[in-house]
């Protein structure tokens, strides 16, 4: 052992690491390659938004973080350690799906889920401390009144709160968002927004936001990753929103307008629901 390696600090091999990191990344299903060739760094504390139409591989990109899909070619890495299913760094809120009325698990025990592989000991101070998690947990999303009732029971957006809890009751450093807001109304919008939003600010968690629609968290959104068609662009709102650049990933004419802070894209069957919004406004 040289003198050099004794004095040196042993850095835990995650200090330094971005939280998300991919290198040379590609996914392919069969000959039909989603994306190739992308390189992504996401900081602590970084929000990035991924757009993209029906089928760009949005979904697939969140999967590949989670460890349940294989990269066909390149490298994932959650701070600075290989991709791995089950990580407890990881709150993920799914894409929705409507449950069956017969689904009797309580909405309580759903949110505790999102601690299962976090251990603060058994007995009965462990036990409080998931209690108490999976009660704050609750109260943010104002779910405790019906977090006793079965899930199937519940609504739409009842049980989309339920998932943001889940996924926040750990305290993760990556959160994982599959389209949270739909079916929220604007109020719990904007809640569930800010939320996610402290994941990031306050606990420095590198949050990856799949959405169609980036107007409700523009404010937040630090950079952007526009997936289409096997193309890609990742930079800031304006540098990747606007006419040229929508224009070159579409291979088609797309007009970006900004409308009273609102983005408005026309020209993509994905964004057109956007200028009809507008002009109902
Ligand atoms: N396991 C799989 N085997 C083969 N094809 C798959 C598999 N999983 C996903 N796909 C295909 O890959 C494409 C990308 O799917 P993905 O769900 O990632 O898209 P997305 O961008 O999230 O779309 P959306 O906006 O509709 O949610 C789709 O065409 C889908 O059918």
């Amino acid at each position: 052992m040289t003198a050099k390696s004794e004095t040196e600090p042993v850095l835990a091999p995650t200090s330094t690491a971005p939280a998300v990191r991919l290198r040379g990344a590609e996914l392919s299903y069969g000959s039909r390659v989603l994306w190739s060739g992308l390189d992504l760094d996401v900081a602590p504390g970084e929000f990035l938004a991924v757009l993209g139409p029906n089928g760009s591989g949005k979904t697939s990109l969140l999967r590949v973080l989670l460890g349940l899909q294989q990269l066909s070619t390149g490298s994932v890495e959650i701070a600075g350690a290989p991709a791995r299913r089950g990580s407890n760094r990881i709150g993920y809120i799914p894409q929705q799906r409507a449950l069956d009325a017969t689904v009797m698990v309580r909405g309580s025990d759903l949110v505790g889920l999102g601690l299962d592989g976090h251990h603060w000991g058994t007995g009965l101070r462990g036990r409080r401390e998931r209690q108490r998690r999976v009660a704050a947990a609750l109260r943010a999303v104002e779910a405790t009144e019906y977090a006793r009732m079965p899930l199937g029971l519940l609504s739409g957006g009842e049980q989309q709160r339920l998932r943001v809890a889940q996924a926040l009751v750990s305290d993760p450093s990556v959160l994982l968002c599959d389209e949270p807001l739909l079916s929220l109304d604007i109020a719990h919008q904007r809640k569930v927004s800010r939320l996610i939003a402290n994941q990031a600010r306050q606990s420095g968690a590198a949050v990856l936001f799949v959405t169609h629609e980036i107007n409700p968290v523009l404010p937040l959104v630090d950079r952007v990753l526009y997936l289409v068609d096997g193309r890609f662009r990742i930079g800031p709102p304006d540098e990747v929103m606007n006419s040229a650049t929508l224009s070159e990933l579409y291979r088609t004419d797309v007009e970006v307008a900004r409308v009273g802070g609102r983005l408005v894209v026309a020209g993509t069957d994905d964004h057109d629901h956007h200028v009809q919004e507008a002009e109902k406004a």
